[in-house]
């Protein structure tokens, strides 16, 4: 029912023998079982090929078989063992591998085709659905919708079809077998974990983990020892209150005694709270709280939460290097910040990834895990398990400035505030809210970083340009009266108090707006509500498709995703892409051809590559964009 044969000096050649299509049959199970164990076992074999007879490599389960009792070895820990292996398995595909035939193809390491051959997953014709695994490997190969369709379908695809769909790794006019052979001599050297489909990557488990902060006053203090100045931030606080009620014991990193006090009693009253809220007991005794860094040398994983800060991200990070164990991770929570630029300075680079908590992050459910081009995948899948376990909705997303959401957040807030530049101060003040509550500061300190503002730049020359494109400086302006937001009270609206939620507009705002036009010659004229909506969220959407293009989200459905969870997009509106796609493409390109034009030192106006494509392709529903982006993120 099986051969078994040693090729090559050290390639287990197991050919399946049950005549006309070589199912699998019991014997056949049996056969394969046997085989798998002698070549494992045997240290001469390095490799192993599995191909059928008769030009055919697996038409699926036996059919006659499926009247009476199961016999013999079940197929899915048959085909687990396989998959788990420590020797590379490539399977040779001639003729047909269809149903289970195609399963055990999906359990091989590597999967050679004749260019004649037909794969398929045809369960559904016979009124069941694949049952040995193909549901949950093949979505993980080749992406959910894809894998739907075939599973859906049952229909039968072509060796170039499959190529193209990343489900085998190289299509052969020559003989399978002879050509895989070679392959898996080839393939012995090489890592396995990502091999397996099922399993690209185990997460780590989390134990203890470790939150450090660092207050803002420090950064311009003396900082010979790191030990001396961390201090537990809102963030810290509210991510190690994360950790301790999922149970992971955490030491919180405070910079002097008196902080140290004041943060541990913050922590405790929010945990005391929460299991309050809950019903059950507070998991205190979880909690350490230490000023000294040393203490973190035993920890599993450290998440640094310090002030937004490149260089001292980096000094913490090379002070971390030195204290923990060669095998802890270290996750940034930057909300922008390169991460691979940290991992550089750090003795483990591929042990670094971003994890960016919304704030407050004890309630948010956000979190975007940043993975950097030196990010393990088993590090990206502890961050995400991680994430899993803090209650969170977590997105694996790609490194670039402002990663997916704040990325796309810089066209939306520049078109607002050329909206309240242009015309009537009186339309729904979404974006500003939120600045208010994010913080002025932080967007102006960014501007500062990229040359936008600052005392190096002359704000006149040329007036409302910047870097060749247009800028409005009112939110700077607005910064440089001490007005921050929510947290001093004042930003764009008045609050009742320093903290306080209340907003009402200020009318000091409306004569700094009037000042302003009027020294720049603007005439404000109404604008509509259909325009408002238009510039902002079309421009969102179209820093969406190209943060697509990049390979920064893997599909529209995660940026959909971090909107709803960490932005507050209208539930009902389904995320800026689901949006553009009920808008209609066509349409979104035609207005954001018009507002370019209208606005072309605007950048972000400009329609992106990929819209245009998809309306050239028809304007395909969401879930078939993927099918339309060449550039996809290796880990995503
Ligand atoms: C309803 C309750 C079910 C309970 C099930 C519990 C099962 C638990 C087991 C779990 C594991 C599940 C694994 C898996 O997910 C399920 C499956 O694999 S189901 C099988 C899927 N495969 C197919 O549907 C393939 C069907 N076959 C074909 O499409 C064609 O035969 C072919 C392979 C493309 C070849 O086509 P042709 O060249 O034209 O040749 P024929 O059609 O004439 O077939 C030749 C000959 O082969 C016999 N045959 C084909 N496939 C099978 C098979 N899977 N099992 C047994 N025999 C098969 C066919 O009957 C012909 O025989 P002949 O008439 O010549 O005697």
């Amino acid at each position: 029912m099986a051969r078994y044969e040693l090729v090559k000096r050290s390639v287990a050649l197991i050919t399946l023998t049950n005549p006309p299509v070589n199912a699998l049959s019991s014997a056949v199970r049996h056969a394969i079982a046997k085989s798998m164990e002698c070549a494992l076992s045997d240290p001469k074999v390095t490799a192993v090929v599995i191909c059928g007879e008769n030009g055919s490599f697996c038409g699926g389960a036996d059919i006659r078989e499926f009247a009476g009792p199961l016999k013999g070895p079940p197929l899915v820990p048959l085909l687990d063992a396989i998959e788990a292996g420590e020797k590379p398995v490539v399977a040779a595909i001639e003729g047909v591998a269809l149903g289970g035939g195609f399963e055990l193809a999906l359990v091989c390491h590597y999967r050679i085709a004749h260019s004649k051959a037909r794969l398929g997953l045809p369960e559904v014709t016979l009124g069941i659905l694949p049952a040995a695994g193909g549901t949950q490997r093949l979505p993980r190969l080749i992406g959910i919708s894809a894998a739907l369709e075939l599973i859906t379908t049952g229909r039968h695809i072509s060796a170039q079809e499959a190529l193209k769909l990343g489900i085998v790794d190289q299509v052969t006019e020559q003989n399978a077998c002879e050509v895989a052979v070679e392959f898996a001599l080839r393939a012995v050297a090489k890592p396995l974990l990502s091999r397996r489909v099922s399993m690209p990557c185990k997460p780590r488990e989390i134990r203890s983990a470790a939150v450090m902060g660092i207050k803002r006053e420090c950064l311009h203090g003396h900082e010979q020892d790191l030990g001396m100045v961390p201090s537990l931030g809102t963030m810290g606080r509210g991510i190690a209150v994360c950790l301790a009620r999922v149970g992971i014991s955490v030491i919180a990193v405070e910079s002097e005694n008196k902080l140290l006090e004041t943060g541990r009693q913050m922590v405790i009253g929010m945990l005391e709270r929460d299991a309050k809220r809950r019903g059950v007991s507070a998991s205190l005794n979880l909690l350490k709280f230490t000023i000294s860094l040393q203490d973190l040398k035993d920890v599993n994983l450290v998440i640094e939460a310090v002030f937004e800060d490149m260089a001292l991200k980096k000094r913490v990070f090379q002070e971390l290097s030195k204290v923990c164990r060669p095998a802890t991770l270290f996750c940034t929570n930057t909300s922008g910040l390169d991460v691979d630029a940290l991992a550089g300075v750090t003795d483990r680079p591929h042990l670094v990834v971003g994890m960016h908590f919304f704030s407050p992050a004890h309630v948010m459910k956000l979190l975007e895990v940043v993975c950097g081009p030196r990010s393990s995948s088993e590090t990206i899948a502890t961050a995400m398990s991680l994430g899993k376990r803090m209650g969170k909705v977590r997105v694996a997303v790609g490194n670039c400035p402002g990663f997916v959401g704040n990325r796309m957040l810089k066209p939306y807030i520049d078109q607002a505030t050329f909206l309240l530049e242009e015309g009537d101060f009186g339309f729904a003040m979404g974006v500003f809210r939120m600045s208010d509550l994010a913080g002025l500061d932080v967007g102006w300190r960014v501007w500062k970083e990229s040359g936008l503002t600052g005392s190096d730049v002359d704000p006149e020359n040329p007036p409302r340009r910047r870097q060749g494109r247009r800028y409005c400086p009112i939110p700077d302006m607005v910064c440089e009266k001490g007005r921050f937001g929510q947290k001093t009270g004042r930003g764009w609206y008045m609050y009742d108090k320093r903290g306080g939620t209340n907003a009402k507009p200020d009318p000091l705002i409306q004569i700094l707006l009037e000042t302003y036009r009027s020294k720049y010659g603007i005439q404000p004229h109404n604008i509509s509500n259909q325009e408002i909506i238009e510039r902002c969220l079309f421009a969102l959407a179209n820093e969406g498709f190209r943060i697509l293009e990049d390979g920064i989200a893997a599909r529209p459905e995660d940026i959909d995703v971090i909107y709803l969870f960490g932005y507050g997009f209208p539930r009902h509106r389904g995320g800026p892409m689901f949006y553009a796609s009920m808008v209609g493409l066509e349409r979104v390109l035609e207005r954001l051809e018009h507002y370019h034009q209208a606005h072309p030192d605007v950048p972000h106006l400009k329609p992106s590559p990929l819209l245009k494509k998809l309306v050239a392709c028809g304007s395909p529903p969401v879930q078939k964009w993927r099918e339309h982006i060449k550039t996809m993120h290796s880990h995503l």
